[in-house]
């Protein structure tokens, strides 16, 4: 690291390799960090773990320098203090390394492209980039992982566990073995099962050599499995700092970060009405061929399977987010063309099909617009008046969206953008949910949000089924599939493999999704 780099004199013994201290935050009005302080000792996995919008997010890219702290703040990794605001050299000469919540890969590039981005050594005479050496260097960090892939492949035709670990090589390759510091800010969120287990070999084994990690997840469970400490924040302030966490477990971290006691969700008796709400006939999308579904009003059915087996392709089909091949879809006396010809998504909507889909930020919300705008959006051509569209009832759903949500800050004006990513998950949500919609389809819905914002989503799904809405769920979470649906159906190669009814539980679809009648696993599958 350069001197300039650091300020103040270096401490003689560093225990910590980061040390935050004083750390504060506010954009506007909203305190957004209030001196944090956060300790990470060499060779420990670390949890962070709060709320939706408690400035986890916000302390991350304090730390990469997106963001200056407010006065009376320092950072010091190895005992060093980093000038601040951080500047990106200083953060990467450090050892500081970060893997965002989508891990920020271009899917056009190749694994070596992806790795090297912005590390590429130019030849000093030509100063062009030597293909061959860039490889090389892609070619050792993965062998240092010991996960070799091809680094000529797109990464867009990687599994999740791979672009993972493209991801991890990428964070790696300045830390000299058993230095640095890597943050995981959500980073697990699109990882089924096996890909997560195999993903924590990974991190334990680079904790193992001496590697810090400071783990950022809503995955209480994860965190309580796999961390050596914790601290939780609470509206911007640490309120448990380093907790051993064989001395936690889920519950008592839910407390901590909510301040109250959660009770948790059981089932609840079926609300399945007997009116056929939607049917899909002959529906073929991606490897899904002739799928027939019935969906009743108050119905929640599951849709699951690896990722690849379709029943992604099939929730998204049924909602009119992707152009089917075949097959057509009658919502409530309605008929509409499923297929890539015909279909229309205004015909969809004015059928009553809601969609939220799993890539809010890119599918979902409109970022600029404000909360109010966003939650009331699909309801402002019936209801909005000709030269004005905003009004009392844009006012009313949207004060009763943010308390059933409990979306935060409770600000109808603040445009969406600056709102934490799990809130913007419940503006999402909420757009939808306040029209009561004939056909509902979510792709995972409680993705990225919190323990207690998961039981709010619950509680209001559950509410949009008792409303005579018909829902269809696309999830990998066992937990919600079996906390919500009445019926799961287990697609395997574009078919459904099974159906489970009654009281479902969750080892239950678990094993149905990978369970022994299950063909083994391919290479690369993305579970
Ligand atoms: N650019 C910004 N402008 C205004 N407010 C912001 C901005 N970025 C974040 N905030 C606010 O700061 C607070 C902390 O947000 P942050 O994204 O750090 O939360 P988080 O803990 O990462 O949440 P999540 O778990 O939902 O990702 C929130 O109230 C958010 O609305």
């Amino acid at each position: 690291m350069s001197a300039d780099s650091r300020t103040g004199p270096p401490d003689t013994a560093p225990r910590h390799r980061l040390e935050v201290a004083e750390l504060s935050k506010a954009f506007g009005s909203t305190r957004a960090l209030r001196g944090v302080h956060l300790r990470i000792a060499p060779g420990e996995l670390h949890g962070l773990v709060g709320q939706n919008g408690c400035g986890k997010s916000t302390l991350v890219k304090i730390l990469t320098g997106v963001y200056a702290p407010d006065p009376g703040a320092s950072i010091a990794v190895d005992g060093q203090r980093l000038a601040l605001p951080v500047r990106p050299m200083h953060q990467r000469a450090a050892g500081v390394s970060v893997v965002h919540q989508n891990s920020g890969l271009v899917d056009d590039l190749t694994v070596w492209e992806n790795v090297r981005l912005g590390h590429y050594r130019a030849g000093r005479l030509s100063r062009r980039i030597n293909r061959r050496d860039e490889q090389r260097a892609t070619e050792r960090v993965l062998a240092r992982l010991d996960r070799p892939l091809e680094v000529g492949r797109k990464v867009g035709q990687l599994s999740a566990e791979d672009r993972a670990v493209v991801a991890i090589a990428r964070a790696v390759q300045d830390h000299r073995p058993g230095g640095g510091l890597i943050v995981f800010d959500e980073s697990t969120r699109a990882l089924g099962r096996s890909a997560r287990i195999r993903f924590f070999e990974l991190v334990r084994s680079l904790v193992d050599e001496g590697t810090s990690v400071l783990l950022i997840s809503h995955q209480l469970e994860e965190v309580v499995e796999a961390t050596d400490r914790v601290t939780v924040l609470r509206d911007g302030t640490v309120v448990e700092a380093g907790l051993r966490t064989s001395e936690v477990d889920e519950v008592s971290l839910t407390r901590m970060m909510l301040g109250r006691h959660l009770v948790t969700h059981g089932r609840v008796g079926s609300q399945v009405k007997d009116e056929v709400v939607a049917s899909a006939r002959g529906l073929a999308a991606g490897p899904v061929t002739g799928l027939d579904l019935d969906i009743r009003r108050g119905e929640i059915l599951g849709l699951t399977g690896l990722i690849g087996s379709g029943f992604v392709e099939a929730a998204e089909a049924l909602a009119g987010a992707r152009p089917a091949d075949a097959g057509t879809l009658s919502v409530h006396g309605r008929d509409l063309a499923l297929d890539r010809r015909r279909g229309c998504t205004e015909e969809f909507v004015d059928a009553g099909v809601a969609f939220v889909p799993e890539r809010r930020l890119e599918a979902g919300v409109a970022g600029e617009l404000s909360v109010a705008d966003n939650l009331t959006l699909p309801r402002v051509r019936d209801r909005g008046g000709r030269l004005r569209t905003g009004s009392a009832w844009q006012f009313e759903e949207t004060a009763a969206m943010i308390a059933k949500l409990d979306i935060r800050p409770p600000h109808p004006q603040a445009p969406v953008h600056t709102l934490s990513g799990g809130n913007q998950q419940k503006v999402l949500l909420g757009k939808w949910l306040a029209g009561t919609p004939n056909l509902l389809v979510l792709h995972e819905p409680t993705q990225a949000v919190d323990v207690g914002a998961r039981h709010d989503i619950v509680d209001a799904i559950r509410e949009a089924a008792r409303d005579g809405c018909g829902i269809v769920l696309a999830s990998i979470d066992p937990v919600d599939l079996a906390v919500l649906c009445d019926r799961v159906l287990v697609f395997r190669d574009g078919r459904v493999a099974k159906e489970l009814s009654g009281e479902l539980e969750q080892d239950a679809i678990v094993q149905a999704v990978f369970g022994d009648d299950t063909r083994p696993q391919e290479e690369g599958q993305n579970d």
